[in-house]
């Protein structure tokens, strides 16, 4: 079994931005992103908290916005209206859930598509399905797709399974895998999926992206296929130093004897998430030029 380490891939990432970085230096341009959150769920402000700090150990510019919980649609939406026309910033993320007076869509939608990093807006989803490169992919499968692509595994004419659909992470990433740069032959599954073990089963690769811990068990997986866990999930534990511990969507005891490769939770997409986030970043600088 071959462990995926996602904090090695995502900083060799970070290397090639650096270079990048250092190269828009010399044309006097500082990438920017900003970063919004509203309310203070204490896990959305530990993301946003490490998207804020790689930033500055980047030399990036950055600029963390903080709303109230109680923050109004309309005030949300002007945030985004003075990003929009802030030159100084080349990415906006809105982290997700906001609460839920906030229409998130809408919020989404008034983002400047050149400059929607996380590739949420209809403008980039249809770039993305249609494989038009000038879009902004989602960082979370983007950084999926190159721990494949850095582990060696054969997604051309791989069966892959890809458990959840949402717009964060299941869609995208199953047009990823279908892509023409993949050639996977693609499954997806979700809550009203029949025989879902059974379904998995047939996977050279599973991604899980459910968002419950140990969903995924020692059955509905293959004899050396590839696991990428994508959840992120707190679970009480009196003996860890915060009270709890981060676990994947993936049983990993039980699952990854079987695996030819597998990624571990934390240090698996989680740190790739966050280095796509700066490549994007970059990309926009550069696309703004
Ligand atoms: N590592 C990272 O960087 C990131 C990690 N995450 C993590 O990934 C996980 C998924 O996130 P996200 O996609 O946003 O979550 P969502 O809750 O938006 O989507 C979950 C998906 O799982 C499906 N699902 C739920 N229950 C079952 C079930 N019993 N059987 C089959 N499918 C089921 C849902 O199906 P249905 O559509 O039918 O409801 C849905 O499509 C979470 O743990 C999240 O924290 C998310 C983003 C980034
Ligand atoms: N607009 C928006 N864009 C997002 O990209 C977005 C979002 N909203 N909302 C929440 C999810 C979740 N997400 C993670 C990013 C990094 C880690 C990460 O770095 N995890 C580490 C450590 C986790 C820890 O210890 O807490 C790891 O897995 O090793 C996890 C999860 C981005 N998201």
């Amino acid at each position: 079994m071959k462990l995926i380490d996602g904090k090695q891939v995502a900083a060799q990432v970070i290397e090639e931005c650096k270079q990048e970085i250092a190269q828009l230096k010399e044309q006097g341009i500082a990438p920017g992103l900003a970063v919004v959150l509203v309310g203070d769920d204490p896990a959305s402000k530990v993301y946003v908290g490490s998207k804020v700090r790689k930033c500055a150990e980047l030399g990036l510019h950055s600029e963390k916005i903080e709303l109230p919980a109680d923050a109004t649609h309309e005030e949300v939406l002007a945030v985004v209206e003075r990003l929009n026309a802030d030159e100084k910033i080349h990415g906006i993320l809105v982290q997700s859930p906001p609460p839920p007076q906030i229409d998130e869509d809408a919020i989404v939608r008034a983002i400047d598509p050149a400059k929607d990093v996380d590739g949420f807006h209809p403008v980039n989803v249809a770039k993305l399905a249609l494989e038009d490169a000038t879009g902004f992919v989602p960082c979370t499968p983007a950084g999926c797709m190159r721990l494949l692509k850095e582990a060696g595994i054969e997604t051309s004419g791989a069966e892959a399974v890809v458990i959840g659909r949402s717009m964060i992470v299941g869609k995208p990433m199953a047009l990823l895998l279908m892509g023409k740069d993949s050639n996977a032959t693609v499954t997806v599954a979700h809550s009203r999926t029949k025989d879902l073990a059974e379904v998995c089963r047939r996977a050279d690769i599973v991604v899980a992206a459910i968002g419950r811990p140990n969903f995924v068990t020692a059955d509905m997986v293959k004899d050396g296929a590839t696991v990428i866990d994508v959840g992120i999930n707190r679970v009480e534990d009196a003996s860890a130093p915060r009270g709890y511990r981060i676990v994947g969507d993936v049983d990993f005891d039980a699952v990854s004897p079987k695996c030819a490769a597998i990624t571990p939770v934390p240090g698996g997409v989680g740190p790739m998430t966050i280095a796509m986030l700066i490549s994007n970043t970059i990309k926009a600088a550069k696309l703004a030029q």
